[in-house]
């Protein structure tokens, strides 16, 4: 039988979105990075992207599905494990979050997507 989900959409995905920041207690993933701190950062990084940015993008219905806001969680991650050497505490924050988000998302796409 075809389920259809109830709940709004962006509601789906701010409750993806609270959960994915669950896993970033140290909040590195939270803000913009700092280019004042970080001058170079914008050198490297092409399409900077944070747990704000997307909420913002959330609240303005910039996302019409799941795949467009995996998308920007995928350029969190991939912008840390590029601009971070492997050595450091952000690049393995960066791996931790990753595996932690496949997680989250891979449920979230489950629960609203039930056909059954
Ligand atoms: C997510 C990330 O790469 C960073 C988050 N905060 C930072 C401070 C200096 C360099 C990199 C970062």
């Amino acid at each position: 039988v075809l389920e259809m989900q109830l709940t709004p959409f962006p509601i789906i995905l701010r409750v993806a979105l609270d959960q994915l920041q669950e896993k970033d207690q140290a909040k590195i993933f939270a803000q913009p990075v700092s280019v004042t701190e970080v001058p170079d950062y914008l050198d490297h990084i092409k399409h900077p992207m944070d747990f704000s940015t997307m909420r913002k993008r959330i609240d303005g219905h910039e996302y019409q599905s799941l795949d467009e806001f995996e998308e920007d969680f995928n350029l969190i991650i991939n912008n840390c494990l590029k601009y971070n050497a492997k050595d450091t505490y952000f690049y393995r924050a960066g791996v931790r979050m990753r595996d932690h988000g496949g997680v989250i998302l891979r449920r979230t796409r489950r629960e609203t997507e039930r056909i059954g």
